[in-house]
């Protein structure tokens, strides 16, 4: 290479980390982000995505979640609603590293024990966690936010400079499509609506091809078009990867489970009850905690 030319690249190189610097994404993205691959993959041949058993979480004596178990099957849409304060974001915390339980045991597929990983390290491992509130980086275009979230996963040979190939070309193509955001491409993050920013999100997380995908309350904030679009968007990542939504939305927690699929009630740190959502709504103990409030 001329000097020219790495003098080129070094400026372009620091042109656009400044650019992303000075963007700064919007919320908690550390857990994403800045991975090293340090685990070995998920083991996934039992059907079992995500194993939780006696998970018990304690501040100050006060128990968050106390004994906790719960099983989500490989492809599986696990929808878990639950009370204020019933300990969902405290469970996501002990799944993806950020907190530590007291006691029990967590498993990702049948062979990673998530207990002894650090949050990075489960990130890397194919955990992707979507907070409340969209987390993009503002004065980026959605499409660089896309290219920003494929280059940022270090299992993808490429640095900032890289070229984007074909292939990463079209993965990008292909995540615009089915977040509905194409005709956004262009556009600069910080100019979309809620839910668009709740999509694009979701998209730069799908971009690290997660096996499992937790959500929280993601439809909060939304329009009913985009919270039907959301149900839609969630329904085609079904058997693709796990997920896990957290939600208090019962009109959008009916459109994904269609009458049929598990819901997990959680009260006071355990499971409470679990079956379809008719039958949930119906069950005396949930009423009385929770849907009858
Ligand atoms: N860091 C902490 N220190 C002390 N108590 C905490 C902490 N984090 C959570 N809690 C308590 O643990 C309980 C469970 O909280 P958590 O946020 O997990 O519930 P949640 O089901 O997500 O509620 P919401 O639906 O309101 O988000 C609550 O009583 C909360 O006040």
């Amino acid at each position: 290479m001329t000097p020219d030319l790495m003098e080129a690249g070094a400026k372009a190189l620091a042109d656009y980390r400044a650019k992303v610097a000075e963007a700064g994404a919007s919320g908690d993205r550390g857990a994403a982000y800045g991975r090293l691959l340090t685990a070995g993959q998920p083991d996934f041949a039992h059907g079992v995505a995500l194993y939780l058993e006696g998970i018990t979480v304690s501040f100050d004596g006060f128990k968050a979640l106390n004994s906790l178990n719960l099983s989500v099957n490989v492809g599986e849409l696990r929808c878990i609603i639950g009370p204020n304060g019933a300990g969902k974001t405290t469970m996501m915390d002990v799944i993806t590293g950020k907190t530590r339980p007291d006691l029990g045991t967590a498993s990702f597929g049948s062979n990673i024990d998530l207990l002894r990983l650090r949050e990075s390290e489960i990130a890397q491992i194919g955990i992707g966690r979507k907070f409340q509130k969209p987390t993009v980086y503002e004065q980026l275009s959605v499409f660089e936010n896309l290219e920003l979230a494929l280059k940022a996963d270090r299992r993808v040979r490429a640095g900032l400079l890289h070229r984007l190939t074909g292939a990463q070309l079209d993965r990008i193509g292909e995540i615009l499509t089915l977040i509905h955001l194409l005709p956004q491409a262009q556009r600069t993050a910080g100019l979309l609506s809620h839910g668009q920013k709740q999509w694009l999100e979701i998209g730069m997380l799908l971009m690290q091809d997660p096996k499992l995908l937790l959500l929280d309350e993601p439809v909060a904030g939304m329009t009913d078009e985009e919270t039907e679009r959301t149900a839609e968007l969630f329904l085609s990542l079904e058997g693709r990867h796990s997920l896990v939504v957290v939600e208090h939305d019962m009109k959008f927690v009916g459109e994904l489970t269609q009458g049929w699929k598990k819901v997990t009630v959680l009260h006071e740190g355990s499971v409470l009850a679990e079956g379809t959502l008719a039958e949930v709504q119906a069950n005396e103990k949930v009423v009385e905690v929770y849907l009858g409030r």
